[in-house]
């Protein structure tokens, strides 16, 4: 039976003498694939290990005179026969994708997001503990909420710190820090920060000092005692940012732009500074999303201008400052022992009022990658349902 005529129609990969043509979306024509990328990007046992699916192929070492000596389609792919005895095959679909990914806007993990208000108290969103513990379906609900309103409460959470840290590690392992792995905290200046006090904490992110802050972070009050206050406050960095954007465009591009410098020095003995300087408000390069917020007033450290400009960017930090503080901004909430608190912290800013007596808080930090491998992995073989999820 002969085969059927390749319907260039269909976007497959053509060969055109010895080089490969594939369809590329961005540029809405067939484009030549070059021969380095398809040498580099050989998936035969002995360029890539077939266990890990890394590449073994040392890149650098492939040989500039090499070419192609033959191309030959068949109904799947094309076997490229290369000029030092070395064979591949290429599979039209792995073709395809490539000049998807390499037009370097497809991203996962993206859901859409629903920014709120402090009206979000009606109504905040919160999962049973039981589900989450129980199935993956119930873990899918909890992150998809977390992905979606950037926090979720988790109802029911026995109040020990056991339960509270299995409860996180049905996400993924917790980050370990210089104030430890799994947190378990009091007022009691443990560590030098003033999260171990009493005081007020105005809205934050946390670890701004990371070159990589920190995923997500968790809060469950196993215990207050002999005082009052300590009530948690939450606000939407991605509303503000909005807000901010609308009412105050250079303020916004000013704290986009201008980087930040962030220090701690916590724990004796340590002194953390990102690899470098970051804004407050981070944007993906390809696709202009913003995708993080780093706020931390009491561990900022310089802000990278000229010192005799500096006024520019704190006429601008006090326009973003202020919008947080609106009270329509503001979301208070009191957690107690049994609902733990869980928020993106690339996101949603936290804090805290004064308290008294003796408060008892734990919880842990996830890394970013780690919760959104774990979101998009619940989400396998729904690539569509994740795709119609993404941000536009
Ligand atoms: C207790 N816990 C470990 C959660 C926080 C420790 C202090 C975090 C620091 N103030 C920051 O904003 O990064
Ligand atoms: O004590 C609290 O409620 C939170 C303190 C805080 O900001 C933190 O631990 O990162
Ligand atoms: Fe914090």
């Amino acid at each position: 039976m002969t085969t059927p005529p390749r319907n260039p129609a269909l976007k497959h990969p053509v060969v055109h003498g010895n080089s490969i043509m594939v369809y590329s979306d961005k540029a809405n024509k067939f484009v030549n694939v070059p021969k380095i990328w398809l040498r580099d990007n050989c998936q035969c046992s002995s360029c890539v290990h077939e266990v890990t699916k890394q590449r073994l192929l040392d890149t650098f070492r492939i040989s500039h005179s090499l070419f192609i000596k033959s191309c030959i389609e068949d109904d799947h792919g094309i076997q490229v026969s290369w000029s030092d005895g070395h064979e591949s095959y290429y599979t039209n679909e792995f073709l395809a994708k490539s000049a998807l990914k390499n037009k370097g806007v497809v991203r996962q993990g993206l859901t859409k997001v629903s920014l709120w208000s402090n009206s979000i108290k009606h109504n905040p969103p919160v999962v049973d503990y039981g589900a989450v513990m129980k199935s993956d379906e119930g873990l899918k609900e909890w992150l998809s909420k977390i992905r979606k309103y950037g926090f979720c409460y988790v109802d029911g959470t026995p109040a020990t710190p056991q339960d509270t840290q299995k409860l996180l590690e049905r996400i993924s392992f917790i980050r370990n820090t210089h104030y430890g792995a799994f947190y378990d905290f009091t007022s009691d200046l443990s560590s030098k920060d003033t999260a171990y006090t009493s005081i007020a904490l105005d809205a934050h992110t946390d670890t701004t000092y990371f070159s990589d802050p920190a995923g997500l972070q968790a809060f469950h009050i196993i215990s207050h005692t002999d005082g009052s206050g300590g009530a948690s406050l939450l606000v939407d960095g991605f509303q503000a940012a909005l807000d901010l954007s609308r009412h105050y465009p250079e303020a916004y591009d000013l704290l986009s732009t201008v980087n930040v410098h962030s220090h701690a020095s916590g724990n004796d003995g340590i002194s953390i500074q990102p690899y470098r300087a970051f804004p407050v408000l981070l944007h993906d390069p390809n696709t202009h999303h913003l995708v993080q917020v780093r706020w931390n007033s009491s561990d900022r450290a310089a802000v990278d201008m000229p010192l005799e400009e500096v006024q520019r960017w704190y006429d601008a930090a006090e326009k973003w400052s202020n919008l947080l503080r609106a009270p329509e901004s503001e979301y208070w909430c009191q957690l107690m022992p049994g609902r733990v608190l869980v928020f993106d912290n690339w996101r949603v800013l936290h804090g805290r009022s004064a308290f008294t007596g003796k408060r008892r808080v734990c919880g842990g930090y996830i890394n970013r990658d780690d919760y959104i491998s774990k979101f998009k992995m619940l989400y396998l073989g729904q690539e569509e349902v994740l795709k119609s999820l993404a941000v536009a």
